[in-house]
């Protein structure tokens, strides 16, 4: 079969079947809901990630309160959209599942790899949108979760956190393998670029007031506000994998 002896660098094709996922998971926060999983990614789709994003990343953009994409210098990095193969379409089965396998993959957003380089970085940000051109039904409403995975890390690497200043920092030294903790109190949480882990987050929670059992309207939890903080020595590799709160048009989607 295909699926054990693939090179990382040649893609398998045929016969792939989806790796068992190796992820363990820990609950960060109930409120917002901060999930955080350690080894999110195999090491060979790590090295597939890597191959199949090399040579296509173009400088990030971010979306204006029109929908329209710019270059801007809170976002520095460089990313790119992965097109659907078989390993990439095991993450994408393996991330829907993780919420409850009643999401379908057209809520699903094309994966979105990110590299950043000495000083890159992306300012403090929520991934939620705030405008409804950027939420339209077309591209399925608003991004109702997020994952940031980060794919590989050089050994060398400093800085390159991700940081919720908005969180209150843990209690327990437990999760200082995860968190840097000696970052100050007042600086929210830092979760390491630690390869193949992922973060996982809620995005939109019940509008104030709304009734029912979820079914009414969201909002965007701003407790949510994250940054990628510049990476001072090294390099780092990371992915968003983002749900929408409905399905997107085939145009934007990745297959
Ligand atoms: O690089 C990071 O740690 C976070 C990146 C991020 O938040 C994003 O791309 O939306
Ligand atoms: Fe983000």
């Amino acid at each position: 079969s295909a699926s054990a002896s693939s090179s990382p660098s040649s893609p398998p094709t045929q016969n792939y079947t989806c790796p068992s996922h190796l992820y363990t998971i820990q609950i960060f926060s109930s409120d917002p809901l901060i999930i955080y999983i350690p080894q999110f990614l195999t090491p060979s789709e790590a090295s597939h990630l890597e191959s199949i994003s090399t040579g296509h990343f173009q400088s990030s953009e971010i979306a204006d309160q029109t929908g329209a994409q710019h270059h801007a210098s809170t976002r520095t990095s460089r990313s790119t959209s992965l097109l659907s193969d078989p390993v990439v379409s095991c993450i994408e089965e393996r991330a829907l599942a993780f919420q409850g396998y009643d999401i379908p993959r057209s809520r699903l957003e094309p994966l979105q790899a990110v590299q950043y380089s000495l000083s890159e970085e992306y300012r403090p940000h929520t991934d939620w949108f705030t405008s409804a051109a950027q939420t339209r039904p077309e591209v399925g409403g608003n991004r109702a979760t997020s994952f940031f995975v980060y794919v590989s890390a050089s050994a060398d690497i400093v800085g390159g956190g991700t940081q919720f200043p908005l969180l209150e920092a843990p209690r327990d030294e437990k999760w200082c393998g995860v968190v840097n903790c000696d970052a100050g109190w007042d600086e929210g949480v830092t979760f390491r670029p630690i390869a193949r882990n992922a973060v996982f987050w809620r995005n939109m929670v019940d509008a104030p007031g709304a009734k029912g059992k979820g079914k009414g309207e969201k909002v965007g939890d701003r407790r949510t506000l994250h940054a990628g903080l510049p990476v001072q020595r090294g390099r780092k590799l990371g992915m968003n994998i983002w749900t929408r709160e409905g399905a997107l048009d085939g145009v934007y989607r990745s297959a």
